[in-house]
This record gives structure tokens, C-alpha cells and sequence, in this order.
């Protein structure tokens, strides 16, 4: 029987950010390995036209839930949806929930945040920070609370080579960061934000490193840990192979590789692709959640959740497969032939972008405009090259970082922890993961039909030819023009000719002999 399994078995959990694509992976998990768990309450807040209640319905009835479905057939009944905003200074929960939340809860999880590279400093700090402050709070309310679990990213303190499990304090206090936001206008925060965020790369990782200090500073009475993963991928086992259900990290990446959209990336071919699988991460957090509430370590633990130092592969390795995978697993109606040209210079990327990427955007919008349709391609492919200039930074570099905690964690789990709760990276076969990965983007992203890879493998023909055709004329465009303007381009011209000539002359002659 599992120790982590059996742990969770007549808890009370708290997740935030259950809605997101880690914080479903953590519920599904909790719930197929411990369905005796009491209740899992989760903080939602309407969003795009629906309720809490079919936001929550939608999820539970996804293709990623129907394993718990088997174990846990009243799965509904073991989630209670929470109403709250962790923009909102209370987190907006209702005195009633509050109370409950308060009395009852057992483990939290602390997974919301936003992920996006260029969010306003203000909401970056709100939800990273903030929120994480409010949530503290709450928990040293708590009277039954045994662990609190933070999510931050390995990207925190990117601005460093070699990182260590410790927290690295930022040159300005959270607190005065909270407050000054309060009455600085928007404008000044604009402008305060490249001198704040100092030699990181974006106000993400910057607010991260901010929510780990505020931990550290607020974490006196409780029993609290925190999670470092690197780039979150899809899912390597469980509950099954590929499953991935946004564009972040590099899932957008395959899309727009496998569309043809994006041709050439300004990438280091050499630099480590630190990668980890979404289920790899959740394991690792299950197993910290039961370590920090049974073993109490004295001090705030950080566990880095990472790959490079254990199983590295890197970009040029991953681009080679992605591409590999598309001739076995094309995506349908491509725009262009998925190819990955990895640069570091400068002037290629320039190149290339013009070449690549605007030139063709251009030439289909003037094909839609002369078949009577709306051009849409320049926008797009804009809105393209903008997200990949974001994450540009991390593709072009390589970290260090030390895993002595998750390694040690590692060796107080039983053989069945290890096996049920596996977050040992070294196993991890990345051809298979990525096959995977680019088959998971197709089915649940894209949500292409397998039945159509024949098509779809006409298509990229169709594409390969009109390539071929389009390159001999240009070839011959060119060539036509060089020769009317060049003596030598001439001369070879008429040298190739006559030996042509003079070969097929030869040719024909020898073959009547025969005759
Ligand atoms: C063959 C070679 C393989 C090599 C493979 C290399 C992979 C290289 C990965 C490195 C990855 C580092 C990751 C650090 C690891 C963390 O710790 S951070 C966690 C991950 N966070 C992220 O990845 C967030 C990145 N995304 C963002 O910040 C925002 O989406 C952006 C890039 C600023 C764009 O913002 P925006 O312009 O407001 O646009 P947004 O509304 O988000 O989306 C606009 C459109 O772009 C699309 N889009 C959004 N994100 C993406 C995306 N990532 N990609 C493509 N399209 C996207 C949307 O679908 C949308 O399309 P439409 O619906 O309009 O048709
Ligand atoms: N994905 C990655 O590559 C990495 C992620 N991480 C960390 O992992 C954690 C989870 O990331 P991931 O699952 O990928 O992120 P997602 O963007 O998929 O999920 C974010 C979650 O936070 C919730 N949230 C955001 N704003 C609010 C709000 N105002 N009120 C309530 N809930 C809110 C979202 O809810 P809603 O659905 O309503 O928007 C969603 O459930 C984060 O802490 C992130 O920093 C760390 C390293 C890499």
C-alpha cells in the first residue's frame, strides 16, 4: 500500500488554481489515489460566460477524468467549488466559505498565479504576491492545517547560472513593493518595471521570486515547502501519454512548427531544453505535501523540479524530434512544410523572419484579398514572432540546478511510493516523450481526428511540390536574369548547353548502334 496514498486518505484540501493546466493533473492524481479523501475545495471564479459549477462539471467530465471516474464514481460529490478572486485584496471568498475553509482544511496547494511573460507589474504582483500574502494568512488560521505547498517556477531567480533549493532574497521587500503599488499610477509603474525587475527577464519570473520571499517571511508558524519545476510539458504516464490543454511553454511552439507557420527559431542548439512532465511535478508535490506534514523539516524546504542536471537533452536534440514526429504525425491543413532552423545570429533570425515567416504571410494575405476573403495571415504571424521573441530567453540559455532535496525525498519513499508517485526524470525516454508530447498537441489541443494523418499526409506532399515548383522557377527567374546581364553567367550558360546537347548527340548514337 502507498504511505503518500494512505496520507491523503480523510483529508481536507485546499488547491488554488485547480482550474489550470498543473493544478487538474493534481486533483485527477489525488483523487485515482486516494479516493477515501474527504474533500477537495477549490477556489474558482466564473469566467468566460460560466459558472463555478460548469466550469467544474466541464472538467470533471473531461477525457483527462474518466480513470478517477472508475475508482470514484461520485467524484462531484468529493469537490466543492469555492467562489473567489485572488485579484481581490479578501480573495473575494464568502464569510460562510471562509469559515469552513478555515475549520476544515488540511493540506493547501497553492497553484494559481499568472503565467504570462508581459503581465502588468500591478496584477503580476497582485496574484503572485498578494495573493500568496492573503493565502498565509489564511493558513496560520488553520487549526488543522498539517502542510502548505507553494508552486513557484526554477525560472524565479533565472537571473543566476547556479541555483540552489534556498530562497535568494530580491534587492526590494515584497511588502514595500505591495504598498508603494497601492498609490503609484499605472504610468510610473510602467516605468519603474524595467528597473524593478533588474536582469530578469519579464515581471513573471520577477513576481515569483517576490512570492517565495514573502513564504519565507511569513511561513513562521506553518509548515511549509516549496516546488521549483522547470518548463511544465505534457504528461509522460498519467493518466495516459500527451495530455496537454494550453499553448503555453512550448506546446504553442509545436502548433505553430506543425502548422508551417513558424520555419526558423533564434535558439542554441546546445543550450539544455529543461523540460519536466506535468505528472512528474505533480507526483513530486504529492510526495512533499506528505513529507513536510509527516516529517516536519525545521526549515522552509525548496525542491527543484527540473530535468537538465538528471536527464539532459537539449533544444537541437528536441527540435530534430518534433520534426521527426510531424513526418509521423502531421497536423492537418499546414500552411507550410513544419521545418526548424535553429539560430543564434542575429542577422539570420532577421533574415529568416523576413524570408520565413512575413514574406509568405504577406503573399497568402494577398491571396485572400484576391479571392474576395479577409487577410489574416500578417497579424497572425506578428502576434507569432512577438510570443517567440518572449521566450527567446529561456531557449538560449542553460541553469544549473542542484536537486539535493528532491533527491533526498527521493530515497525516503518506499518502492511503491517510488513507483505510484514516480517523479525519477532519469526514466524518462524524451524520443518516446516528445512522440507523445506532438501526438497529445494533435488529439487534445488541436483535437484533430487520427483518422485524417493520411490526408494530412497528402497535404505536406502537395505542400513539398509546390515548394520544389516554386524554387525551380525562382531559380530560373533568376538565372534568365543573370544571363542577360553577365558575359560569364553567359558563357557557362551556353558551356552547360552544348554539353548537354553534345551528351544526348552521344546518347542517341550509341543506342542506334545497338539497334
Ligand atoms: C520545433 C521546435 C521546438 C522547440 C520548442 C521551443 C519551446 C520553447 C519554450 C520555452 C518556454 C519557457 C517557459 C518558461 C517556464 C515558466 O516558468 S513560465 C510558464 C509558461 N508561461 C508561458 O509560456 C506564458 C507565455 N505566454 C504569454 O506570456 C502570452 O501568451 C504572450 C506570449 C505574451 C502573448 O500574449 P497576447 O498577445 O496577449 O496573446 P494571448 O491572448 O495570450 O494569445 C494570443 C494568441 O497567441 C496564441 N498563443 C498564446 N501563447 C502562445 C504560445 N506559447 N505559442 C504560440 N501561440 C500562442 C493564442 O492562442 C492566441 O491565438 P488566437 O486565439 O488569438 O488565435
Ligand atoms: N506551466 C509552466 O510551464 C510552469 C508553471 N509553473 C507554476 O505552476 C503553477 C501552475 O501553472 P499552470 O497550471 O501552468 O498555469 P495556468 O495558467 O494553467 O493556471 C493558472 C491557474 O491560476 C488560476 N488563477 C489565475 N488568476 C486567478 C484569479 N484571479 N483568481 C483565481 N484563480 C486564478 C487560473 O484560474 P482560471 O482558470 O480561472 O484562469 C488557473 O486555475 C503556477 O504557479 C506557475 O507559476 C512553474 C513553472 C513552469
Amino acid at each position: 500500500m502507498s504511505m503518500i496514498a494512505a496520507f491523503y486518505g480523510g483529508k481536507s484540501i485546499l488547491i488554488t488554481g485547480a482550474t489550470g493546466f498543473m493544478g487538474k493533473v493534481l486533483m485527477e492524481k489525488l483523487l485515482r489515489t486516494s479516493p477515501d479523501l474527504k474533500v477537495i475545495y477549490i477556489l474558482v471564479r466564473p469566467k468566460a460566460g460560466q459558472t463555478l459549477q460548469q466550469r467544474v462539471f466541464q472538467i470533471l467530465n473531461s477525457k483527462l477524468f474518466e480513470k478517477v471516474k472508475e475508482v470514484c464514481p461520485h467524484v462531484h460529490e468529493k469537490i466543492r467549488a469555492i467562489s473567489a478572486d485572488l485579484n481581490q485584496n479578501d480573495l473575494a471568498i464568502s464569510k460562510e466559505d471562509m469559515q469552513e475553509l478555515l475549520s476544515c482544511t488540511n493540506i493547501v496547494f497553492h497553484c494559481a498565479a499568472t503565467v504570462r511573460f508581459d503581465e502588468a507589474l500591478r496584477h503580476a504582483v497582485q496574484l503572485n504576491v498578494t495573493a500568496t500574502q492573503q493565502l498565509l494568512l489564511m493558513a496560520s488560521q488553520m487549526p488543522k492545517l498539517e502542510a502548505f505547498i507553494h508552486i513557484s517556477t526554477a525560472f524565479s531567480n533565472c537571473n543566476l547560472k547556479h541555483i540552489d533549493e534556498v530562497i535568494y532574497p530580491c534587492p526590494v521587500e515584497p511588502k514595500k513593493i505591495i504598498d508603494s503599488l497601492e498609490w503609484l499610477d499605472d504610468a510610473i509603474i510602467d516605468e519603474i518595471t524595467p528597473k524593478l525587475i533588474g536582469d530578469r527577464p519579464n515581471t513573471y519570473t520577477y513576481t515569483k521570486a517576490l512570492g517565495e520571499m514573502v513564504v519565507q517571511q511569513e511561513s513562521e508558524n506553518i509548515n511549509i515547502a516549496i516546488i521549483r519545476p522547470s518548463i511544465v510539458g505534457a504528461t509522460w504516464q498519467e493518466p495516459f501519454p500527451g495530455w496537454v490543454d494550453n499553448l503555453n511553454g512550448p506546446s504553442g511552439i509545436i502548433i505553430a512548427a506543425g502548422k508551417g507557420f513558424l520555419r526558423a527559431i533564434r535558439a542554441t542548439p546546445m543550450a539544455v531544453a529543461d523540460l519536466v512532465p506535468v505528472d512528474t511535478v505533480v507526483n513530486l508535490t504529492l510526495a512533499v505535501g506528505w513529507y513536510t506534514a509527516v516529517h516536519r523539516p525545521k526549515s522552509t524546504l525548496v525542491y527543484h523540479c527540473t530535468s537538465g542536471s538528471l536527464n539532459p537533452c537539449n533544444w537541437g536534440r528536441m527540435g530534430l524530434q518534433v520534426l521527426a514526429s510531424f513526418e509521423k504525425i502531421p497536423f492537418e491543413r499546414a500552411f507550410r512544410r513544419p521545418n526548424a532552423d535553429f539560430t543564434t545570429n542575429n542577422f539570420t533570425t532577421h533574415y529568416w523572419n523576413a524570408i520565413s515567416h512575413r514574406v509568405p504571410a504577406i503573399v497568402y494575405d494577398f491571396y485572400l484579398r484576391l479571392t474576395g476573403r479577409k487577410p489574416r495571415m500578417t497579424k497572425l504571424m506578428n502576434r507569432l514572432l512577438r510570443t517567440v521573441s518572449m521566450l527567446e530567453y529561456f531557449i538560449n540559455r542553460s541553469w544549473e540546478w542542484s536537486t539535493y532535496n528532491t533527491e533526498m525525498l527521493m530515497s525516503e519513499l518506499t518502492p511503491e511510493d517510488q513507483r505510484v508517485f514516480n517523479f525519477d526524470v532519469r526514466q524518462l525516454n524524451w524520443m518516446e516523450y516528445i512522440e507523445n508530447y506532438v501526438l497529445g498537441v494533435k488529439k487534445y489541443l488541436l483535437k484533430e481526428d487520427m483518422a485524417g494523418i493520411p490526408e494530412a499526409k497528402q497535404h505536406l506532399k502537395r505542400l513539398r511540390n509546390i515548394h520544389y515548383l516554386f524554387n525551380t522557377v525562382l531559380f530560373l527567374i533568376a538565372w534568365r536574369l543573370l544571363i542577360a546581364r553577365s558575359q560569364i553567367a553567359r558563357n557557362v550558360w551556353f558551356f552547360i548547353v552544348s554539353f548537354c546537347y553534345k551528351f544526348l548527340s552521344y546518347f542517341r548514337a550509341s543506342s542506334t548502334l545497338k539497334v
